[in-house]
């Protein structure tokens, strides 16, 4: 069955053709850095407007000129808990058919591995906590974001359905909520964290007396920065080869209510909270299980406030300073 060489190093061949596919993105720019600073020298980036990973036939015609020996598929239509609930069919159809000709083709042209990312968002909405993988497809989803989520359900299965089939060396990691530089800021379809520290800027700057915030502030959340994520992906590459996938967390859980009155401290706004009760809450907890990773030996080291501070300092330095 298994044709792979789960024993190969990644580390190793630094001259290695590696597709980071969705390099301009939050998750893709992260791993990008830091392979650049492990001393790779043969990343493959293009933009979304050079490679539309939609369509099957140029993803092929991608694989079959630029062979790349290893593939991180970061590259996905993302969004935070209003833009899924907006856009249902984008969060299920461009996921499906980005994961899946990726993957194809990655195969099809003889990749030695790739890393699929998948989400928190996969497990069931009433979870056990903190959640192992073993919770995944145990119950009902988080109805604010089930079609992305099926969809990344999806991701994890192909990846094991080619690894069973076809031996090929494809593995799943599930982080848990990222924030850090290259997030999106924008202000209705960003996930929590950027889209509070920009309406903290803005009503710091326009002196506001108060910011809304979503929901009840209740939810729990679990948050990573991404250069601590793209630290535990190359981690797997070099050192994992199971079928099951794998979480990746921090192990520390914050309240909305709690993140916000952070980032209010961070940004350095003096005025009030008003809650937003007509916005979703989604699911009250997730946080993972991260366990099976820790015990592989990887472990996070950026803490919620610093990653905060240095997140707020690069929106400020490239986002405000870009705007005319
Ligand atoms: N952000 C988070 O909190 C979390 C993210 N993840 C996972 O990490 C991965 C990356 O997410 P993140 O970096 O946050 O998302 P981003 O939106 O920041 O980045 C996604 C990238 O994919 C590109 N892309 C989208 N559609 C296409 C397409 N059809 N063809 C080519 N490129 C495309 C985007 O380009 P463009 O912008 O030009 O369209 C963008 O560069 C996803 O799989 C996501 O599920 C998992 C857990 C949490
Ligand atoms: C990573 C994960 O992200 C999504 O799930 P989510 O964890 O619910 O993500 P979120 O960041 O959008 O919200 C977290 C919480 O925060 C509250 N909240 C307050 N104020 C704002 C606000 O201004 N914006 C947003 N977006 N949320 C806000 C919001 O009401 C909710 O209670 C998935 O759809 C899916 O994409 C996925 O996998």
């Amino acid at each position: 069955m298994g044709t792979f060489d789960a024993g190969a190093s990644f580390l190793a061949d630094k001259a290695a053709p590696i597709f980071v596919a969705g390099h301009q993105g939050l998750v893709g720019s992260a791993i990008t850095r830091r392979l650049q600073a492990l001393g790779f020298t043969n990343l493959l980036l293009l933009p979304h407007s050079a490679l539309d990973l939609t369509c099957q036939a140029d993803v092929d015609a991608f694989f079959s000129v630029h062979r790349p020996h290893f593939v991180f598929l970061a590259a996905a239509k993302v969004g935070g808990i209003l833009a899924n609930s907006t856009y249902p069919a984008d969060f299920i159809a461009v996921n499906l058919l980005i994961q899946t000709n990726v993957i194809l083709s990655a195969h099809k042209f003889g990749t030695k591995k790739l890393l699929f990312l998948g989400s928190s968002c996969i497990y069931p909405k009433f979870a056990p906590q903190p959640i192992p993988e073993s919770a995944l497809l145990t119950a009902p989803l988080e109805p604010t974001n089930e079609w992305y989520a099926v969809a990344k359900i999806a991701g994890i299965k192909t990846c094991q359905a080619f690894r069973l089939q076809h031996g090929f060396d494809a593995i799943s990691a599930m982080p848990t909520n990222l924030y850090g530089p290259r997030d999106n800021f924008h202000p209705d379809n960003s996930h929590v964290l950027p889209a509070l520290i920009r309406r903290f800027h803005e009503a710091k700057v326009a002196q506001a007396k108060e910011v809304v915030v979503w929901g009840s502030g209740s939810p729990l959340r679990e948050f990573l920065h991404v250069d601590d994520l793209a630290d535990a992906v190359v981690f797997l590459m070099e050192n994992y080869s199971g079928l099951e996938h794998v979480n990746v967390g921090s192990g520390k859980e914050v309240s909305i209510k709690e993140l916000a009155e952070m980032v209010k401290e961070v940004v350095g706004f003096e005025g009030e909270l008003v809650w937003d009760r007509s916005k979703p809450d989604g699911t009250p907890r997730k946080l993972m299980d991260s366990s099976k990773l820790a015990g592989m030996g990887w472990e996070p080291k950026i803490s919620l406030r610093d990653g905060l501070e240095e997140t707020y300092k690069w929106y400020v330095e490239n986002m405000v300073k870009q705007q005319p």
